[in-house]
């Protein structure tokens, strides 16, 4: 499936910008990344797997109760399961969400997808090769917008070209434009208000072009308003770039208004519990019975 017209909230008149970009970039949908997590299981290791070559000389000078308590702790596995057999195909142009109990390893899969983090066991393939290592054209947006306060809007959306010897200002100007931050371009983060900083940061991903858009709670620490423009926001952008989306949220309404497909995960260690397909256009009209219903089935999977 590809990128087609985007679900978004029915506040703003974002959605219909949204839809005229999908009609005029039909060929932007094939920018986006084709993606395979295949038998993908992960662990991170445990405190106690640190080899403290000291701790066997101290533990002969504690008392019976400290050691005793050492070496229950020494006798737990040494590995946090996180991800257990996660299978998952997303085609190019997919906006997918992500949604599962805190901690059940939601971010664990878009680290493994930017390439922050290689898996335990399985395959991350994007556009045909391994994910070995970061790439601009994977970008990942988190909850904190995370700019240098030191440099301006614009010099921290041009930090990753200029990093890497390619910087082209036309680029730079072109992605605060598209978020909206042109006149707060020579602006320092400190004056800006959540919602501009985390566009800011959306622009710092958008300048590198990505066909991988990795979006981790990126609107979770903003005001419920900031939060539903963010959203057509995006749904716009993703109209118009072409790009892959995957979205972590906790926040069940988001993920039925942005995406084509909402993956359920269970607790941790996590598998995929169930693979939902939002109908086009669902996400636009809350107050249809069917994304009641669905948003019902996907709190009930989820415990809540
Ligand atoms: N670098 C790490 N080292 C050790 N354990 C980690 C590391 N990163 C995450 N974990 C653990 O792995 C589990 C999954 O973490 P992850 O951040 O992927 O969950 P999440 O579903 O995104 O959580 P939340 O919804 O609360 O943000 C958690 O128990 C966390 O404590």
């Amino acid at each position: 499936m590809t990128a087609s017209t985007p679900s978004t909230a029915s506040t703003t008149s974002a959605p219909a910008q949204a839809d005229a970009a999908a009609t005029s970039t039909t060929g932007a949908a094939s920018r986006g990344a084709r993606v395979r997590l295949a038998g993908i299981s992960h662990h991170y290791p445990l405190r106690h797997d640190v080899d403290h070559g000291w701790v066997p000389a101290l533990m002969r000078l504690v008392s019976p109760a400290a050691r005793a308590r050492y070496e229950a702790e020494s006798a737990k596995p040494d590995q946090l399961p996180v991800l257990d057999g996660i299978d998952l195909d997303i085609a190019p142009g997919e906006f997918v969400s992500l949604v599962g109990q805190s901690g059940c390893g939601k971010s664990t899969i878009l680290r493994l997808l930017s390439g922050l983090e290689t898996p335990s066991q399985g395959s991350v393939v994007v556009d045909g090769e391994a994910v070995t290592g970061t790439a601009p054209e994977r970008a990942l947006a988190f909850q904190d917008a995370t700019l240098l306060p030191w440099r301006t809007v614009r010099e921290n959306v041009a930090l990753g070209p200029q990093a890497r010897g390619r910087l082209e200002p036309r680029r730079v100007e072109a992605a605060l434009q598209v978020v909206g931050l042109r006149d707060f371009a020579d602006a320092y983060p400190t004056t800006l208000s959540g919602g501009m900083a985390q566009r800011a940061a959306l622009a710092r991903a958008l300048v590198n072009r990505p066909r991988l858009f990795l979006l981790d709670e990126p609107f979770g620490k903003l005001d419920a308003l900031t939060r539903l423009t963010l959203q057509d926001e995006i749904a716009s952008l993703w109209a118009s770039q072409g790009f892959t989306a995957v979205l972590v949220t906790h926040d069940v309404e988001e993920a039925l208004r942005l995406s084509n497909r909402v993956i359920v995960l269970s607790e941790r260690p996590a598998h995929v519990v169930e693979d939902i397909r939002v109908p086009e256009g669902l996400g636009r009209d809350e107050a249809a019975p069917e994304f009641q219903r669905l948003r019902r089935h996907i709190l009930t999977l989820l415990g809540r």
